[in-house]
């Protein structure tokens, strides 16, 4: 949404972390809903969304104030051991959103309908995102694609559940447009406005960009009235999303370079496991303590 649309809003108190009205550091337990997304943006506040793929992991980010929660289809690669998000199915989406559903009492959990789920036609993509909202429990789903997807959201939207769009680098077509910066030059820049507005027209209440031009994403996000997430984007988004396994240091291999790593826990873990093992070798674990008799 637009700065000046934020600034026409009443401002809270600069920091007011226990208002229990802002979305990051708010007090309130209840779940956040799509509502509360809306006003959040509208006062201005930026906010944080991270993808988790199991019980433990969300239940740590909840209790840190993270709002969002996206059950991504990237838990291909990152969870689940495959090259890319393409082979990614329903059922495996299904079960592990149920489990992050579980795992948190206050994230909004936001669902990612898989490659193939939804590109039949609206009637495919209401199935499975019903699916989604009746079997894992969350409020809200995501599917990529801003024209072509369109009459998708919008048969969603009418029937009560959520979307989020996504457009920009939409991994679900790697084989179709490889990993590249998209919206580069006028034509392309073009498309992008055209596909935004086409996510927000259809009534999406966010929309994910996802490797653009910091400029164009800076444009899409004065342009529409629905927030932005950003990933690859630049700062001018109203939001930002990371995959949490880039965040934490745990993806194996190479990057992209829009990630950033705040902690390192291949390393962490791998340091564990070596002690442990030493420890059983050296016939240190377990020690008395470990024991029954
Ligand atoms: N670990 C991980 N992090 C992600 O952010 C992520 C996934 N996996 N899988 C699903 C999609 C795929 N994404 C990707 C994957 C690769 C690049 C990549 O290689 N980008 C190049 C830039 C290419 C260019 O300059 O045009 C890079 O160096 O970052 C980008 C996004 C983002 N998503
Ligand atoms: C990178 C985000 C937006 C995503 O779609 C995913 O994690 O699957
Ligand atoms: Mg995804």
């Amino acid at each position: 949404m637009s700065l000046q649309a934020a600034q026409n809003q009443p401002s809270p108190p600069p920091s007011a972390p226990d208002s229990g009205k802002t979305l990051y550091g708010g007090k309130s337990t209840r779940r956040i809903t799509v509502h509360d997304i809306a006003a959040a943006t509208e006062r201005g506040e930026k906010w944080p969304m991270l993808t988790a793929y199991d019980a433990m992991t969300a239940s740590v980010f909840d209790e840190a104030g993270i709002p969002v929660m996206l059950v991504g289809d990237s838990m291909g690669n990152c969870h689940l051991g495959y090259e890319t998000t393409v082979p990614v199915t329903m059922d495996e989406i299904a079960m592990l959103s149920a489990a992050v559903v579980r795992g948190t009492r206050r994230a909004l959990v936001v669902g990612d309908l898989p490659f193939g789920s939804y590109q039949e036609g609206p009637v495919q993509a209401l199935r499975n995102a019903t699916r989604l909202v009746k079997e894992s429990g969350v409020g809200a789903v995501k599917l990529e694609g801003g024209e072509r997807s369109h009459e998708q959201i919008r048969l969603l939207v009418e029937s009560g559940i959520p979307v989020m769009g996504h457009i920009g680098l939409t991994p679900q077509s790697v084989n179709a447009m490889g990993y590249r910066v998209q919206g580069r030059g006028e034509e392309a820049a073009q498309q992008l406005l055209r596909d935004a507005k086409a996510v927000q027209d259809a009534g999406a209440f966010a929309v994910v960009l996802e490797l653009v031009p910091a400029e164009l994403a800076a444009e899409v996000t004065r342009t529409l009235h629905i927030p932005t997430v950003g990933i690859g984007a630049g700062s001018a988004t109203d939001a930002q999303v990371l995959v949490y396994t880039d965040m934490v240091g745990l993806t194996g291999g190479r990057t992209p370079r829009f990630t950033k790593q705040y902690a390192n826990l291949r390393q962490v873990l791998g340091d564990a496991a070596k002690e442990f093992a030493d420890e059983v070798v050296g016939g240190t674990f377990p020690a008395p303590e470990h024991t029954f008799h």
